[in-house]
């Protein structure tokens, strides 16, 4: 995998599934993170190729809970975030679906209580022994490439001593988000320190924070020295940020969110999650928008919302049909 010039979406839970993956990358996302996923609930399930769909599932044993899909078409560009605290079981989560995906990465930056409470994300900042042994395990066990994700720590200094000692696992490239872990969205990026970190490393940066218009990838990229950059919330609002013909309508993009989430039999939760962010971007859930896709219990409810319901027939007709090679409908 090549990290040097990449546009990179950045991992988000509940909206990083499949058909997000997707469309950022036919908008032209070089790579695509998953949502994090927790090393405990990897651990559980098992690989399930899926016909019907044109997919492959990560099940949880037992039940029917997928828990992360992926298909041929992103197999060289998707990359596995981990979430975890423990270096074997992020060692057997990873064996688990490092065969289908392009890298695997461990999350070093959820500030949220219950990441850092089980001594995931941002807590493992501050055990650098434990971030070698994650790291070094996975490397040295791996065939799939391995990074990390990570935020500021307190000084400049620490955040450099910190990316060093990460270096030195012979990881592929590490992903700087430019902001504390005390630090809201709203507050700056500070991509002087993500410059301070590409300085001091020789492996790929990927800068985070406050990409907002396809012209900013340039921007990080000229004022960091980063190989690649990564954005979150840019690509969230518009996934079309990534295309270098300029933003479509956000109407449009949201439109074709839907129909990939139908194409791909998406989790009700995350298209529900993901329109929801998109509508209180841009308008309010308030309208009435807003209240049917809070009231929305399946992806018909959906399809009907967006007058997508013939597509959602047919594609439902027709599932032997969609081509799992492509995810095209033949
Ligand atoms: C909805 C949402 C979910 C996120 N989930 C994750 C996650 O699963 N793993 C992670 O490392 N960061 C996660 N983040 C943080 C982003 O990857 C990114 O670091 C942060 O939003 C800064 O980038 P931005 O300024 O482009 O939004 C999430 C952010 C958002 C907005």
């Amino acid at each position: 995998m090549e990290y040097r010039n990449k546009l990179v979406l950045a991992p988000m839970v509940r909206v990083g599934t499949l058909p997000f993956r997707l469309l950022a990358a036919e908008y032209g996302a070089d790579i695509t993170y998953g949502e994090e996923i927790i090393d405990h609930k990897m651990v559980k399930c098992e690989r399930k190729v899926n016909d019907y769909i044109g997919c492959t599932d990560f099940v949880e044993k037992g039940t029917d809970n997928i828990v992360f899909r992926t298909c041929n078409p992103e197999r060289n560009h998707v990359v596995f975030q981990i979430g975890t605290s423990d270096a074997v079981r992020a060692l057997n989560a990873a064996q688990i679906v490092c065969n289908d995906v392009a890298a695997i990465d461990i999350n070093m930056g959820c500030p949220k209580s219950f990441s850092v409470s089980g001594g995931m994300g941002a807590a493992l900042l501050s055990k650098p022994e434990l971030i070698h042994d994650i790291l070094s395990i996975l490397k040295r066990n791996l065939h799939t490439p391995v990074t990390c994700k990570i935020r500021l720590l307190k000084s400049t200094q620490d955040t450099v001593e910190l990316a060093r000692r990460i270096e030195k696992t012979g990881i592929s490239a590490i992903a700087v988000h430019g902001r504390r872990v005390a630090d809201r969205p709203r507050d700056p990026a500070k991509w002087s320190e993500i410059a301070d970190v590409v300085s001091a490393l020789s492996i790929p940066v990927i800068a985070n924070g406050d990409v907002f218009e396809y012209d900013d990838f340039e921007r990080v990229k000229v004022t960091t020295g980063a190989s690649s950059v990564m954005v979150a919330r840019g690509a969230l609002w518009n996934a079309s940020i990534f295309s270098p013909a300029g933003k479509l309508h956000w109407e449009d993009v949201k439109r074709e969110y839907v129909r990939k989430s139908i194409l791909w039999d998406n989790d009700i939760k995350s298209t529900k999650h993901t329109l929801r962010e998109i509508i209180m971007h841009y308008s309010s859930l308030e309208l009435s928008e807003g209240k049917s896709v809070i009231k929305s219990e399946t992806l018909a409810d959906i399809a009907r919302l967006y007058g997508e319901d013939s597509y959602y027939q047919f594609v439902n007709a027709n599932r032997p049909l969609v081509n799992g090679s492509t995810g095209q409908l033949l």
